[in-house]
């Protein structure tokens, strides 16, 4: 295991010019272990819009064919009608050994406030402007609910060894037989080849392979196999502004405590309540004509910036960019300064709520009315939204620009669909032009 691990690279890191005349790398973290990402995720159980799966426009992969998996895969410990959740499958989904009731229900009864209600079951894949107290992929003990361990793998010592070889093995590139996948170098004829890399391990293996753009393989030295342009294009993440003010990273709990006393703290990951909530048609159009053509869709409008490509070898720096605030119609940034206002109001109706943290808060002018605010015992009495100047406006996007981050949820790359748009594996999930891969 400390062998593999050693070998994979632990994050992708990226340099993306995000304000003019400046440049900041962004960092996207990768679970580079056995369970990828599930063995480092927050356990925030969500699930996907059925208006995201039906985008995809793909025979056998509508949110109703993908219904049936969904369940298959979770034993729900949630609220909510039982016929849109399962009950045998390997993951638990649970509301946690721990919560924050407090914060939570006053964040619910804040959002409540503004309009956006509790709905006991966000994730029926159409419900859709509300709050729920969020469940997590933990079991009832509290314990993460990883691929690797939930799905088996590591039921005996031979598999222990199996899934470790490939990880190792697969580490270079795929072999190929004239057009036939043959093996992952050490491996060869097997009956099909799979490569369980992940949306950021995936593009780099198979051009590596010869497969992807041939300009980008071209200039690697890499002989084509496949002519696949669109293995270094549509990679996706979402953005956000995040802060940690964590009591072990802030010296005040050690963290030897909790885990020597089997602490209940344990279970939690600090999220206890969630929403999806979109724009109102007022706000969208507030937001200008460029933004009112393009949503609702898909609110990665920044593709042409987006790609992930070849080095020669395991270790050579991909050439990659996520693209944020890129677009010369600035929908992305828009997109974000909403938000932004959007949960302060939230916020600031909480209970709990006695101003904002200055390491958190942008620079507003002391005149304006989003300028930083701390109060002492009691919450802010009348709320009222906050009107927000255009000077104000700009402030919220340079501190966007400064200080987003990426959400670990990378997604897109090898994208499936009908070859002429650019896709790379069809919908029993074969790459185009190769067989057995
Ligand atoms: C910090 C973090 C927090 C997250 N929080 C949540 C959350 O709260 N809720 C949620 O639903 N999702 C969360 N996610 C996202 C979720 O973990 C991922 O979407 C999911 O794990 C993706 O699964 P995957 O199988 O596609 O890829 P991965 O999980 O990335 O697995 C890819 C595997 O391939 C291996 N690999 C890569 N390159 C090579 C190579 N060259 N050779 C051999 N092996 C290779 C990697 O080591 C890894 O084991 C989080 C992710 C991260 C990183």
């Amino acid at each position: 295991m400390e062998e593999i691990y050693e070998t994979l690279p632990d994050t992708i890191r990226e340099v993306d010019v995000l304000i003019l005349g400046d440049s900041r790398e962004l960092i996207v973290p990768c679970g580079s272990t056995l369970g990828g990402g599930s063995s480092i995720k927050l356990m925030m159980y969500s699930r996907t819009q059925q208006s995201d799966y039906n985008s995809w426009n793909v025979p056998g992969w509508s949110a109703e064919d993908m219904t049936p998996y969904l369940r298959k895969l979770e034993t729900y410990h949630g609220p909510g009608p039982r016929t849109f959740h399962g009950f045998n499958g390997p993951i638990n989904v649970f509301g946690g050994t721990y919560r924050a009731n407090r914060s939570g229900s006053h964040f619910v009864q804040a959002a409540g406030n503004i309009g956006y209600h509790e709905i006991e079951n966000l994730t029926s894949l159409d419900a859709n402007n509300g709050v729920q107290r969020a469940l997590k992929y933990t079991g009832t003990d509290g314990t993460r609910q990883d691929a690797a361990s939930r799905y088996s793998i590591l039921s005996s010592r031979v598999e222990i060894s199996e899934p470790a070889c490939r990880c190792k093995l697969a580490s270079k590139r795929v072999i190929f037989d004239n057009k036939r996948a043959s093996g992952l170098e050490y491996r060869p004829n097997p009956k099909l080849v799979v490569v369980p890399s992940g949306a950021l391990g995936i593009p780099s293996i198979l051009e590596r392979s010869g497969l992807g753009n041939p300009e980008d393989m071209k200039k690697a030295g890499v002989d084509v196999v496949a002519d696949l342009p669109g293995a270094s294009e549509n990679y996706q993440v979402h953005h956000l502004l995040d802060e940690t003010i964590d009591a072990i990273v802030g010296g005040r709990l050690d963290a030897g405590e909790p885990i020597q006393e089997s602490a209940a703290i344990l279970g939690w990951n600090a999220m206890d309540t969630t929403c999806k909530i979109r724009p109102t048609d007022a706000e969208v159009a507030a937001l200008g004509p460029d933004f009112q053509a393009l949503f609702p869709g898909d609110p990665y409008l920044a593709p042409a910036l987006q790609y992930f490509t070849v080095g020669l070898d395991r270790d050579d720096k991909a050439k990659f960019t996520t693209g944020f605030f890129s677009d010369i119609q600035g929908v992305d940034i828009k997109k974000h300064v909403w938000a932004y206002k959007k949960q302060g109001e939230i916020f600031r109706r909480m209970e709990t709520y006695r101003g904002e943290l200055p390491i958190l808060h942008p620079p507003f002018s002391p005149e304006s009315p989003a300028t930083l605010i701390q109060l002492n015992d009691e919450p802010a009495p009348n709320v009222m939204d906050i009107v927000y100047t255009l000077e104000d406006d700009q402030v919220i996007e340079d501190y966007a620009r400064a200080h987003v981050e990426t959400t670990w949820h990378s997604l897109g790359t090898y994208k499936m669909g009908p070859r002429e748009e650019i896709s790379v594996i069809d919908a029993k999930l074969n790459a185009y032009g190769v067989e057995g891969l």
